[in-house]
């Protein structure tokens, strides 16, 4: 069994948890109200340009030129994600950014940056890895069940897109080949960092369901 195979079975219970969540519920039947959306998508704007930030170092760490590509092109592509698909929500409900991370997303973010910088890239990467391959499953998760009409309709399909498959992929194949090249210890780190940013998806939509915001 390839190791990001063992990766998925070990999050089995978080995935399950993802796609039962009100929240990708809502989002796939299109009823997910727009308020709960424009949290979702202030956070995420902030989310996506500090992942490119934490790509960006695993490219700076990363010892081969082809390694540096592949994690700049993510890094370009997270800004680019962020602005094609933040820009049109934002306009749409006329969101105004925010600047304040909330509990999940300031938790995220800060456990991404940490990893992605002290950690070694193999580690980096496993912790990077549930961004890209969570968002695909659940893209096309959605995307078997929604509505044409449904008005989340390019955030599904940027999710569900070839050229968004493509990027998990390569992501895939790399954190196996990094996994192939670690010791053992290192493979049990590779674990535990991909079970903590899994868990820290399911945290994201249920501060944004649940409008989270710090209590004190
Ligand atoms: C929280 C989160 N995880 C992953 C992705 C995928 O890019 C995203 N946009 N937001
Ligand atoms: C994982 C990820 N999320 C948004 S962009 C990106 C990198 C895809 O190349």
């Amino acid at each position: 069994m390839k190791f990001t195979e063992q990766l998925w079975q070990e999050i089995s219970p978080i995935y399950s948890a993802i796609l039962t969540h009100g929240f990708v519920n809502e989002l796939t039947l299109g009823s997910l109200p727009s308020s709960t959306f424009q949290y979702y998508i202030q956070q995420d704007a902030l989310y996506l340009t500090d992942f490119s930030r934490a790509l960006n170092q695993l490219a700076a760490r990363a010892t081969t030129p082809n390694d540096m590509l592949s994690f700049t092109q993510f890094a370009q592509n997270a800004i680019l994600v962020e602005r094609a698909l933040h820009e049109s929500y934002f306009t749409l409900y006329d969101i105004q950014p925010e600047t304040a991370k909330m509990p999940a997303c300031f938790a995220y973010i800060n456990y991404l940056l940490a990893t992605t910088s002290l950690q070694s890239v193999a580690v980096g990467a496993a912790a990077v890895l549930p961004c890209f391959w969570i968002y695909r499953e659940v893209g096309n998760y959605i995307h078997q069940r929604a509505s044409q009409q449904n008005p989340y309709r390019s955030w599904i399909d940027t999710y569900a897109s070839e050229a968004f498959d493509q990027s998990v992929s390569q992501m895939l194949a790399l954190t196996d080949q990094y996994a192939e090249n670690a010791s053992a210890a290192e493979r049990e780190k590779m674990r535990d960092a991909f079970r903590v940013s899994s868990r820290l998806e399911w945290y994201f939509w249920n501060d944004a369901y649940t409008q989270n915001r710090w209590l004190v």
